[in-house]
């Protein structure tokens, strides 16, 4: 589904990523692992559109994606929550799940419509309850839901994008215990939709629950690309810190 082949990326004379190869098969989640300033982030800005790359490009399903706009590198179905998820805490669920993208509906004499609150409530509702996502109620302000529950908001507002990847950037790292297994069951909830997911993590626990495959970076280089069934913790560690 998603093809990382050979990007590099240089700010000026420092090399930032230095080759990076993998691929990510439809509904599979790949956890991508590595020390502070290994190089994720940029990684993410670039198959997200945000940086341009200095090597190498971005295959989508078969399209080569490198150096186009973000726009409509999401029109095209990549979709990244960031870890403050980007919601409007003082709105509620329904319209953080449909941000500036609510259903209209037609008025007899007006040229535009106008926003069917009702029909983008209801959708919110079925949203809400196909994912399992554990929200009261879709008419509660963001702002007053746990943090769990409001990663929920973000992974149901991904969806309205009918992405075929999903990045989420350290999703777990603000939550409490109770939560985490909620999101991990999110994250499973997507792979079985056929959704691929990148999940940037220093969770390694959290990493070997969800992932199919674990790719570590060390300073912007892919140092291990592992089944997380055939690896162990302590492998995956000591691939971080360089131990090896
Ligand atoms: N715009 C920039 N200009 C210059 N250097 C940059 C820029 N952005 C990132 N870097 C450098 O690139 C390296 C990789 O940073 P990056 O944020 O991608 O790492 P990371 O693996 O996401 O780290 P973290 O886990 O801390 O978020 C760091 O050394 C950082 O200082």
């Amino acid at each position: 589904m998603l093809r990382i082949a050979n990007i590099e990326k240089r700010f000026g004379p420092i090399e930032v990523l230095r080759g990076v190869d993998f691929d990510v098969d439809a509904g599979e989640a790949v956890a991508l692992v590595g020390d502070n300033g290994a190089g994720k982030s940029t990684l993410m800005k670039i198959i997200t559109g945000v940086y341009r790359a200095s090597g190498g490009e971005v295959v989508l399903d078969g399209r080569t994606i490198t150096g186009i706009a973000p726009g409509e590198i999401r029109t095209l179905g990549i979709e990244m929550i960031y870890q403050n998820l980007e919601l409007a805490r003082e709105q509620d669920v329904t319209t953080n799940i449909f941000l500036g993208r609510e259903p209209t509906r037609r008025i007899a004499g007006f040229d535009t419509g106008i926003i069917d609150h009702a029909k983008a409530r209801r959708e919110a509702e079925r949203m809400v309850r196909q994912l399992g996502a554990r929200v009261p109620s879709v008419d509660i302000r963001v702002g007053n839901l746990s943090g769990g529950q409001q990663q929920s908001v973000a992974i149901a507002r991904a969806l309205t994008f009918s992405p075929k990847v999903v990045i989420m950037d350290e999703p777990t790292a603000a939550l409490a215990v109770r939560e985490i297994e909620h999101v991990l069951q999110l994250i499973k909830e997507l792979k079985g939709r056929g959704i691929s997911v990148i999940l940037i993590s220093h969770r390694l626990t959290d990493v070997f629950e969800v992932a199919d495959r674990i790719v570590a970076l060390r300073q912007g280089k892919v140092i291990a690309d592992e089944k997380t069934g055939e690896t162990t913790m302590q492998r995956v560690v000591s691939h971080i810190v360089g131990a090896h």
